[in-house]
């Protein structure tokens, strides 16, 4: 009996909740409310906007495939998401006090470790269905179009629990006085994250290939010519998809030149512009068909079974292949975008796009609707 009235509880709070659209910030809008924080605010805030981004994305869950709902990952993927909406749920009308504070920053916590492993385990359910079911054209697209979403989701609702636990968490090793904005560095030059991600992809050539392209970086400030590209940015996020953009352009280069005793360097040119900061980075790796491009930010066709750590010591290049659409995703949530421009037989050129300006740097957030329901019902 117990249990009929709390499931019938959560999904009438779930359709409450799922009827508001999430309201997005800009990184402007983080900075300025990092830089003077009060933390009843920011759990007023939260305590109605977690639940909204949460049921907004639960909502879609349910709308999936049957046949990938039903496979034991996706199903313990929706049980974490149910679980985190009824912890949240728990502030709903509480009177602030500090030890309510502290309650909701142990929560936001135990919620972001609870999802720590998503993508992994919806790749796994992925697999349990291609090894299941038949999978046709329609069902491809709807999993394509959700799992965009998701990822975009979650890469939301774990920005707004990092900003609140970075600032108001009792982490020590936060240093309090490093200008970072909790997540979000103010001054994010862009130059020594590029250099960071080449290195990091470049130890992994090394161990991978025994050798590894070179780089050669080119500043380009527009207005400022000497004076260093900065953005007011995520640095996680920008790490995330050079590193990604980086192994993707040495493996082509090491595949196609490997058996010469030089091979070409990996180039990297940095600009900003009035709107656009862009970081291109381009390989004479042999390149890749136009036709094959789009599989390459395909979940399903990227979801292969997993190599084996104790199989492989040696760290491969490839990943599970999610990290170019999750790159994609990240450029994106924050309005910039990742472009692939491939020559076959010659070589790849990927493009970061970031808004120059944190005013124009809003979050991007899925909205379920009408329009995001029809979507899985026509495409089932
Ligand atoms: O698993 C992961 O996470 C990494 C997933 C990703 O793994 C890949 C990878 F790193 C690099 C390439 C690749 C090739 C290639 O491979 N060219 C030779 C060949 C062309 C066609 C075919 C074919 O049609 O079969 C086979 C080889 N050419 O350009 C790129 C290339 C791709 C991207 Cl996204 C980039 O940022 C830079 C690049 O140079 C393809 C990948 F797929």
């Amino acid at each position: 009996m117990r249990t009929t009235v709390a499931v019938r509880n959560i999904s009438k709070m779930l359709d409450h909740f799922s009827q508001y659209n999430p309201s997005p910030l800009s990184i402007k809008q983080f900075i300025d409310f990092g830089r003077n924080p009060c933390e009843r605010t920011s759990f007023t805030f939260l305590r109605k906007e977690l639940p909204v981004r949460l049921a907004n994305i639960m909502k879609e869950i349910h709308l999936l495939p049957e046949n990938l709902l039903r496979t034991p990952s996706a199903n313990l993927v929706n049980q974490w998401y149910a679980q985190s909406f009824k912890d949240l749920l728990k502030f709903k009308d509480l009177e602030v006090s500090d030890k309510i504070l502290t309650q909701f920053c142990e929560s936001l916590i135990m919620i972001r470790n609870r999802h720590s492993d998503t993508v992994q385990t919806m790749a796994q359910g992925v697999l349990e269905l291609k090894e299941n079911y038949p999978v046709d054209q329609q069902t491809e697209n709807s999993i394509q179009y959700f799992l965009d979403r998701l990822y975009m989701s979650r890469i939301s609702i774990r920005m707004l629990i990092n900003q609140h636990t970075l600032l108001f968490g009792t982490d020590l090793n936060v240093t309090s006085n490093s200008r970072h904005v909790g997540s979000i560095d103010p001054n994010c030059d862009v130059v020594s994250i590029v250099r960071d991600a080449y290195e990091n992809a470049r130890f992994l050539c090394d161990q991978y290939y025994l050798a590894s392209p070179e780089l050669q970086l080119f500043e380009h400030n527009r207005n400022m010519p000497n004076a260093p590209i900065q953005v007011v940015y995520v640095p996680s996020h920008l790490y995330h998809m050079l590193f990604e953009l980086f192994k993707n352009s040495m493996r082509a280069v090491m595949e196609f030149h490997g058996d010469k005793e030089t091979v070409p360097p990996v180039v990297a040119n940095i600009s900003l512009g009035n709107e656009d900061v862009c970081i291109k980075v381009s390989d004479i790796g042999g390149g890749i068909a136009r036709s094959q491009i789009e599989l390459l930010f395909n979940y399903m066709y990227s979801t292969a079974p997993q190599p084996s750590k104790s199989a492989s010591p040696t760290v491969p290049l490839a990943g599970y292949g999610y990290g170019l659409p999750l790159s994609r995703l990240y450029a994106r949530y924050l309005q910039g975008d990742l472009v692939l421009q491939s020559c076959e037989g010659f070589g790849t050129d990927a493009v970061v796009y970031l808004k120059a300006l944190s005013s124009e740097a809003n979050e991007l957030l899925p909205v379920f609707n009408k329009t995001s329901s029809r979507f899985y019902k026509t495409t089932i």
